[in-house]
């Protein structure tokens, strides 16, 4: 089904929710391309940072499949580093200076910093990375979108930007790394950075809510990986329109920084390249396709890449937070080892 839409250049999306057992897949049924006006439309949302993009696969133009997916086996992990890579961290070490150095003229207390890594694919099989990307992080929210305006993206992480149905919303704050080990401790500095991300969630869910909880942060494990979280719920006002409460909270401070505007805008200056979809956000727009309820479920576009139609070069998009007690080599092993994420289902 999705080799047919891909022949036709006909959008499609292919899904998996985190521990869910079924995959799902929207499949347009023509080539038009679709955009959100007020987020009251039903499809499926693929929105890129800046908010620039905000296209959709609609419910009315589409075909929803499922299918179980079984397999749950792991692949080894891989290990690589390439000499652009090594270009990459002269680059990503001087823009984290600067960064820390702005903190420090008080320009702003968290930014996030990231870059994108070119990786040439021998050969490219779409359906085998979305299985093997199921098959490897089955904690993930694992996707395969694929547009004639976009070509391919994918991505296998599990950071929620919000679910609403029934007068709530679930949302979380994921923020701080380290390589995941039995018994971790969380250093001030990750705790901090992560407190940044719950703070300004739960402020920004205030003016829409009637109260706004948050529980206490645990770590999350994202494969080899693990990060700390909170999860945060609020019981809407009626009357709460999406199109607003999605303009408050996009881009969180796990995506791009705190104060928003100043870090925003250093992200621009500095980082040297267009996010594009990276550290944007996808989902179910108004509709939960496998059970039929309305319910709005997105997720932040991270530990994701970018594959152009031809298939012959694959662009892995990797960031991570920086605040005044960051140390830069640090920064950028952070992001060498988010790149795995990606690099373990193509090397
Ligand atoms: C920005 C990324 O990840 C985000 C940033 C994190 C951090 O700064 O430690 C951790 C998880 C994500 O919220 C990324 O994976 O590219």
């Amino acid at each position: 089904m999705a080799q047919k839409h891909f022949d036709k250049e006909f959008p499609f999306v292919l899904y998996k929710k985190p521990h869910a057992k079924v995959i799902r897949g929207l499949f347009q049924e023509s080539d038009e391309t679709h955009s959100i006006q007020d987020f009251t439309e039903t499809g499926y949302a693929f929105v890129s940072f800046s908010g620039n993009e905000m296209l959709l696969i609609p419910e009315r133009d589409s075909d929803f499949q499922f299918a179980v997916f079984e397999n749950q086996v792991r692949d080894k992990e891989v290990i690589s580093s390439s000499k652009k890579a090594e270009t990459n961290r002269e680059f990503h070490l001087k823009l984290v200076n600067d960064a820390i150095r702005a903190i420090s003229q008080q320009k702003f207390d968290k930014v996030v910093l990231s870059r994108k890594e070119m990786v040439e694919l021998p050969h490219f099989d779409f359906g085998q990375i979305f299985i093997s990307l199921s098959k490897n992080y089955p904690e993930a929210y694992v996707y395969c979108w694929f547009h004639p305006k976009t070509g391919f993206w994918f991505g296998a992480f599990a950071e929620q930007l919000l679910k609403t149905g029934n007068g709530k919303l679930h949302t979380m704050s994921v923020a701080g790394t380290q390589k995941w080990h039995e018994g971790l401790i969380w250093m001030e500095k990750e705790k901090q950075e992560q407190r940044f991300v719950t703070d300004f969630i739960t402020d920004e869910l205030k003016p829409f809510s009637t109260a706004v909880n948050a529980s206490t942060p645990y770590t999350l494990k994202a494969g080899t990986l693990a990060h700390v979280k909170t999860d945060i719920t609020a019981e809407l006002k009626p009357g709460a329109h999406l199109k607003n409460i999605v303009e408050a909270l996009h881009p969180t401070p796990a995506v791009c920084g705190l104060p928003k505007q100043p870090a925003l805008d250093f992200i621009l200056e500095n980082e040297g390249y267009d996010r594009g979809f990276y550290s944007g956000f996808h989902g179910e727009l108004n509709k939960d396709f496998l059970n039929g309820n309305e319910q709005t479920d997105f997720f932040v576009n991270l530990r994701c890449m970018h594959v152009e139609a031809s298939g012959n070069t694959a662009n892995l998009y990797i960031g991570g937070g920086i605040t005044k007690d960051s140390n830069p080599e640090a920064e950028w092993l952070e992001t060498v080892n988010k790149s795995q994420t990606m690099k373990k289902v193509l090397l």
